[in-house]
């Protein structure tokens, strides 16, 4: 009987799963599957037929809960046998669907993404945000800014007024706000506390401002700068996207001077990822993001 359907390559993984517990923690949460195929890096699940591959996504979100103690992210093969396990003749495991699900990172604390305009925080993020679904949130920020071509109010920003912001500060809601090229921006803590109450690890993509904010206040968070290779490329990037007029590039790359300075003060942050290569350094903000916890 041949394959039924191609290999995806794997990414090396350099961590240990402590395989036991996510393996007791599999059979507990998902019955369903006949095998699991315990290897250095990945674990291999087996279901009796290819009609039960769309369960993947209760297996999805078992590994989501996997309990904290499961230092790193298991891969998951999802293998069918095409014959019941009574089958004596039953054939070697045929991949008929490969895929690898994501554990949540152990550590669930806020992920505060900082970094100067346009050096690539949101196409870094999108890609984890595609790359392990379900797992992630980005905090919609409040703005008073007009959304761009695109945006959608809820999605991209909590878009309102000048007036409805101030009153919110007033209030107390937001965790961290500021001003930028004119307009305020920030993250209502609203928003954290429904989303880590959804079991989402919540990332925040904020400026300097609100950065030191988020410091000084009761947030427990870990802090990733996005630094780009250069000014030169920095500038380039910007007017390469095409969404800011010539007056907010100068302006956005004025501030980003402050916040490069910024990410020099040691302690600042937990880690700085410089955005050259999209690829290494998504991996690099991977790593960091799965960091099992530190004993
Ligand atoms: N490693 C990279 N190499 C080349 N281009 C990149 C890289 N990372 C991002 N870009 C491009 O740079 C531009 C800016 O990226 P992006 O919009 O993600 O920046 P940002 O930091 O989120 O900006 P802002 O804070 O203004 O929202 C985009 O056109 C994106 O495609």
């Amino acid at each position: 009987m041949s394959p039924r359907s191609h290999r995806l390559p794997f990414p090396a993984i350099p961590h240990r799963v402590p395989i036991g517990a996510a393996h007791r923690h599999l059979h507990e949460m998902a019955p369903w599957v006949a095998d699991l195929i315990i290897g250095s890096s990945t674990l291999t699940a087996v279901v009796p037929l290819p009609s039960m591959l769309p369960r993947l996504t209760t297996l999805s979100s078992c590994l989501a809960s996997l309990p904290a103690h499961c230092t790193r992210t298991p891969t998951i093969r999802l293998l069918s046998r095409m014959a019941t396990r009574a089958s004596p003749t039953s054939p070697s495991p045929s991949p008929i669907g490969l895929t690898r699900l994501a554990a949540a990172p152990p550590d669930h604390r806020p992920i505060v993404v900082s970094g100067p305009s346009g050096v690539g925080k949101g196409t870094l993020y999108n890609l984890l945000f595609q790359r392990h679904p379900e797992t992630f949130c980005l905090s919609v920020s409040h703005t008073t800014r007009a959304p761009r071509d695109g945006e959608q109010d809820g999605v991209h920003y909590h878009f309102v007024p000048m007036e409805s912001f101030e009153d919110l500060i007033a209030k107390d809601g937001f965790v961290e706000h500021a001003k930028f090229s004119g307009n305020r921006y920030g993250t209502s803590k609203m928003t954290i506390e429904e989303q880590t109450k959804k079991g989402k690890i919540v990332l925040l993509d904020i400026e300097m401002e609100g950065v030191r904010q988020i410091k000084q206040s009761s947030i427990s968070a870990r802090y990733v700068f996005i630094s780009p290779p250069s000014v030169e490329v920095l500038e380039s990037r910007l007017r390469g996207r095409g969404t800011e007029k010539e007056e907010n590039i100068q302006k956005r790359l004025a501030q980003a001077k402050n916040e490069l300075e910024y990410s020099q003060i040691p302690g600042v942050h937990d880690k700085i990822i410089v955005n050259d290569d999209l690829e290494r350094a998504y991996k690099e903000f991977e790593d960091f993001v799965y960091k099992p916890l530190e004993s």
